[in-house]
């Protein structure tokens, strides 16, 4: 089907991305008018990581056009880690922050464990400490961690009911593997998680409804391994040379040989505009949620 009509099961979730950050903006602006209350992201990055760089540019921005306010703490690569904690107990305790993310990776002198557990779990909108992350394994609320949240959503929008559905997981980290494990069996599919010991990952792959590629390996999944007319979330995001752009020119990559796979699955997420815009807009979504519980209102309907 996609070699007669290429791009006809592509996932747009640039698309998606941006409708759902319109519902965002409305509910700021709501929150405005109605209680006076402006969420606040608060971001922090340690050294210059350019990579990271034009991500938390993108993060700013559209924290503002979404109505929120956008706090920026850029610190040195050699910033103590006794200096980075006191920072985010600076921002647990300021009632204008709502969240609090702290870009990883962190420089190799911090321990990004403690720095996690140190962020008030109401204001991590990453949804990366134990709390939230044992909140959403006993299915009991917390914050959701955005790159989840945002598969989920692509797949509910292109599948519909997920129950029942047999749904391969391959990666198996607590910032992507895990939590979308945990979001899928909320949503009663039947999940496999796989990763780099996996034996017969091919054969795994091909008996999937769902698959979720979150390794970090350019194209490690191959196109002839997707059941025909599954739906392929591709989470990974790998740079590559790309000497026919020029000499010294990279482009970014997924997981999944996206070409190979399109011709058989149902439905498939393109790197970039996929996965990624996604990401950012949860990051928004979890705000505004934050924003909304630590005011005591009701959770809004996104
Ligand atoms: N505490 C923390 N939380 C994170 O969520 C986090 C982090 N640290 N560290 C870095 C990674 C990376 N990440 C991205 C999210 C979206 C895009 C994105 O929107 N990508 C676009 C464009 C990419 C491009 O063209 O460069 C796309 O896929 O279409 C990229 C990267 C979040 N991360
Ligand atoms: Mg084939």
């Amino acid at each position: 089907m996609s070699a007669t009509h290429p791009g006809i099961n592509r996932i747009d979730g640039k698309k998606t991305a941006a409708a759902l950050r319109e519902r965002i903006a409305g509910h700021v602006a709501r929150l405005k008018a109605d209680h006076g209350l402006t969420p606040g992201l608060a971001v922090v990055i340690v050294g210059e990581d350019p990579a990271s760089q034009v991500y938390v540019r993108n993060k700013v921005k559209q924290t503002g056009e979404a109505g929120m306010n956008s706090l920026h703490f850029a610190l040195p690569a050699d910033t103590p880690e006794a200096d980075l904690l006191a920072k985010i107990a600076e921002l647990n305790a300021d009632e204008t922050v709502h969240g609090i993310l702290v870009q990883l990776p962190l420089p190799g002198h911090i321990d990004a464990n403690k720095v996690i557990d140190t962020i008030d779990p109401a204001k991590d909108v990453d949804g990366f400490h134990v709390v939230n992350a044992g909140r959403l394994a006993t299915g009991t609320g917390g914050l959701i961690p955005c790159t989840p949240r945002g598969c989920l959503m692509l797949l509910k929008q292109t599948v519909g009911d997920l129950s029942g559905k047999r749904a391969i997981i391959v990666g198996r980290s607590n910032i992507v593997g895990k939590p979308m494990a945990q979001l899928l069996l909320g949503e009663n599919a039947t999940v496999t998680i796989a990763h780099s010991r996996t034996a017969d990952l091919a054969d795994e792959v091909a008996r999937a409804d769902i698959v979720v590629a979150a390794v970090g390996r350019a194209h490690l999944i191959k196109g002839d391994w997707i059941k025909p007319g599954a739906t392929v979330i591709d989470v990974g995001m790998n740079r590559v040379d790309a000497p026919e752009k020029g000499p010294g020119k990279t482009r970014l990559v997924g997981d999944v040989d996206y070409e190979a796979a399109a011709a058989h699955a149902g439905a498939i997420t393109p790197v970039p505009g996929g996965v990624g815009p996604m990401t950012i807009a949860c990051l928004l979504a979890n705000t505004l949620v934050a924003a909304c519980r630590q005011a005591g209102l009701e959770d809004p309907r996104l």
